[in-house]
């Protein structure tokens, strides 16, 4: 059995009277709790240590089969992760199930003989007696569940009835005058959200509007905001029809499509997908945020009109998220858009798996259980002997190498067939003199672009207006108080926030080390950029995006609406806008701080350097043409340097050699090691107590062993960290590891092969 929720490497043993088959998920007593567990094999024989019983089962038919169990079994085992831990991930969050409370006669002397309903037991005895039965160990309360359909909650919509002609012959109060204008404005708006744009007091002027007629309330539960559907292409290039045609002759294992930006593989994987849906099977397509969906929504809607099309992330209501997962598990679900987590959603039909922007740190969980989703797809791929499509502008170094090496297949798109690959220029920032933000020649590349109504997209790697506070006199830079982290200034609430944990406080006047007055905001982030464009631009219609302005998919699909419908100018923001996004108006993109990720401690610094410049200037010259704009203080460095010349392959040959020389992936795996504890020495004892045993137990295993050392981030929400790096032969036995470690497992956060992790 696999325990739900346990951070234990561990499975353990339990007997049974029932018939019960892998995969099923079933109630046993653990450390005295009732807990959900699954079954991960059946033995017939009987262990030398006592085992206690199977309490009860847990759905009718099993949800998972033996290839979940394989495929969850086999991730574990790579990523070091808690079985447990992954099997729950195969099933959506909240109970899906109705809880039922039994009791269990444990005495002979007991009036119950059977196990009962606990609410049965307490109408014949009394709440009281069954609390004092409980108490003295002659019961025992266990819970069973009960599949059910929860009842997806309705959202209550509104719209108007009457035209605007219709409406100035009706006399209206000034409050009703304002909502019915806020209508003119939407086709159809949440009840909800009209309060909250309005800042209403109460639902009264919605509702004296709806009795007299003017708008209608409705509730709908499958309503989608979205009626955006983009039309489909009208046929592939000669380049294109070359991929999918290479693709399809040999539909099993693993393509990874390298397509420079823009030159369209979204197009050849809906061509792939159209072979697998007329087949009768199901596509899953993967993207690394949410924010990618609104757009692929509408591409997909407009390509396979008729098709059961859903979108599944962590920003649906649970109850959405449980009805989507039951639909695709019975397979009345067509093509499922999902991020990290739909991986593991087991649907009955699976045909194709495609993952798009591959590259993409997201698809890497960065909490426990730590597992990469690329990773489980093609395993899934694999297990269920289903071709896998991963595709990038930017692949990873790992997976370009295995496509080198024979190992996926490779195919390479070269080509825009709209528009050209943008010009890039670099910038030396470092001979920008008063100009540390935006650059003078940024700026008049603005005001001209602006004159041929273009749009222009402005990247920035950070948030908020400046990054962090100084004092000038002793040098203390303001930190989290639970992280170890720089505070950053927001001019919007006038705040200092923690990025990482949410802390706020408002600014300080004086130094809290020295008392000194002379604090000094550094560094810049969105914000800083917007302000700065709006004193140059007064006029102009700029937008930003960023976790602070956009909060829902609704509000990311709104902003890009704006953008399609030419209601933003210039587009300032965070990495939200610098990959994926396909519009044609773009003429310039500025990639404000190229530098920020250059010198980061982490292996796949560079990779990721390169990943984002070169995202964010794809988004250029999809029209037309297109410039980018390359601002940096490191204009020699080689991967500012591959970047401006858009040669990834170059870069992958410098980087494969680095990795080479210094054992990283793919040549070893990486294995980081986190020990957290309240208190700081305990937390540095453990780890090395852990250096140790493996220094000494596993030292044939592998290549070097580092630390335990004191990360960048030394403290996080309150709990000091330590590391302990581990680069591990390929030969080396990830089983021998696990039993190594299992008993600190409970201790010790395990990352393995991780990418974008913290620092
Ligand atoms: N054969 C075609 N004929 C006409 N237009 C096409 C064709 N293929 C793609 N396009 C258009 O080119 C644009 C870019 O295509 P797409 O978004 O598929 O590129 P991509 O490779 O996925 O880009 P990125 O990696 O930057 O996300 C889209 O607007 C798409 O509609
Ligand atoms: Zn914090």
């Amino acid at each position: 059995m696999a325990i739900s929720g346990s951070p234990l490497l561990d499975t353990f043993t339990y007997h049974t009277d029932f018939p019960l088959t892998p995969g099923e998920r079933v109630v046993v007593d653990f450390a005295n709790r009732s807990v959900v567990a699954y079954v991960v094999e059946i033995t017939d024989e009987l262990p030398e240590f006592a085992t206690k019983p199977v309490l009860q089962k847990l759905d009718e038919k099993p949800f998972l089969t033996s290839k979940d169990v394989e495929l969850a079994l086999r991730i574990s085992e790579r990523f070091l992760c808690p079985v447990g831990k992954i099997f729950d991930l195969f099933f959506p969050p909240g109970k899906v199930m109705n809880v039922k409370s039994f009791v269990v006669p444990q005495s002979q002397e007991l009036p119950i003989k059977d196990i009962i309903p606990l609410t049965a037991a307490r109408e014949k005895f009394g709440a009281v007696t069954i609390e004092n039965w409980k108490k003295s160990r002659k019961i025992r309360i266990v819970h069973s569940y009960e599949q059910k359909k929860t009842r997806v909650q309705k959202k209550k919509f509104v719209r108007l009835r009457l035209s605007i002609k219709d409406l100035e012959k009706i006399k209206l109060t000034d409050l009703q005058r304002k909502v019915v204008e806020h209508l003119f404005s939407f086709d159809v708006i949440e009840v909800r959200e009209l309060i909250k744009n309005l800042d209403l007091k109460s639902i009264s002027p919605i509702q004296t509007l709806e009795k007299k007629g003017i708008l209608e309330v409705f509730e709908d539960e499958t309503y989608e905001f979205s009626d955006w559907t983009i039309a489909p292409i009208d046929e592939l290039t000669s380049e294109q029809r070359r991929v999918l045609n290479s693709i399809v002759y040999d539909f099993k294992g693993v393509h990874l499509i390298y397509g420079l930006t823009g030159t369209g593989k979204t197009e050849v994987y809906f061509k792939a997908m159209e072979k697998v849906l007329t087949e009768g099977a199901q596509v899953l397509y993967l993207v690394p945020e949410v924010s990618l969906t609104p757009q692929l929504l509408a591409r997909v809607k407009g390509t396979f009109p008729g098709r059961e099309v859903r979108v599944y992330h962590s920003y649906l209501s649970k109850a959405k998220r449980q009805g989507i997962w039951l639909d695709a598990h019975e397979g009345n679900v067509d093509i499922i858009i999902g991020t990290r987590s739909s991986i593991w959603i087991p649907m009955r039909k699976l045909g194709l798996i495609i993952v798009d922007e591959e590259h993409d740190a997201s698809f890497y969980q960065q909490s426990s259980p730590h597992y990469d989703a690329v990773e489980v797809a093609v395993e899934k791929g694999k297990l269920h002997n289903i071709p896998i499509i991963l595709g990038s502008a930017t692949p990873r170094v790992t997976h370009y190498f295995r496509a080198i090496e024979g190992e996926y297949k490779l195919h390479k798109l070269k080509h825009r067939p709209v528009g050209k690959l943008p010009s890039l220029e670099l910038i030396d920032m470092r001979k920008s003199k008063g100009f540390y933000v935006l650059s003078k020649k940024a700026l008049e590349e603005i005001k001209e672009l602006l004159k041929d109504e273009k749009q222009i997209f402005v990247f920035v790697h950070r948030k908020g207006f400046s990054n962090y506070v100084v004092c000038t006199n002793c040098g203390t830079v303001i930190k989290c108080p639970n992280c170890d982290i720089s505070l950053t200034y927001h001019r919007h609430g006038n705040i200092l926030k923690c990025h990482y944990c949410g802390f706020t406080t408002p600014p300080f006047s004086n130094c809290p080390n020295c008392g000194s007055a002379a604090l000094s905001a550094r560094g810049f982030g969105t914000e800083r950029v917007e302000y700065e464009l709006r004193n140059f631009f007064p006029s102009v219609k700029i937008i930003r995006l960023d976790k602070e302005t956009i909060e829902s998919p609704s509000d990311y699909e709104k902003a890009l609406r704006m953008i399609e419908q030419e209601d933003a100018q210039v587009v300032v923001g965070t990495k939200m806008i610098a990959k994926g996004l396909d519009f044609p108006k773009v003429g310039c993109v500025i990639v404000v701080d190229s530098d920020r990720l250059i010198n980061l401690p982490r292996y796949d610094a560079t990779e990721n350097a390169f990943q984002l410049i070169t995202q964010a200037s794809g988004r250029s010259g999809r029209g037309t043409f297109g410039k980018t704009l390359i601002q940096s203080f490191n204009p020699d460095h080689p991967v500012i340097q591959n970047a401006v010349e858009n040669d990834f392959e170059r870069f992958f040959e410098t980087e494969i050699k680095t990795r080479e020389l210094l054992k990283y992936p793919p040549f070893s795996y990486f294995v980081e090691m986190i020990v957290e504890h309240v208190d700081e020495k305990r937390c540095q004892k453990k780890a090395e107590e852990i250096a140790e045993l493996i220094g000494k137990e596993f030292s044939e295993q592998f290549f070097e062993i580092h630390g335990p050392v004191v990360p960048v981030i030394k403290k996080f929400k309150g709990r000091f960290r330590m590391k302990i790096f581990l680069k591990l032969k390929p030969e080396a036995s990830m089983k021998e590891l696990r039993e190594l470690i299992k008993k600190h497992s409970a201790q010790i956060d395990l990352v393995v092969d991780g990418i974008g992790g913290m620092l």
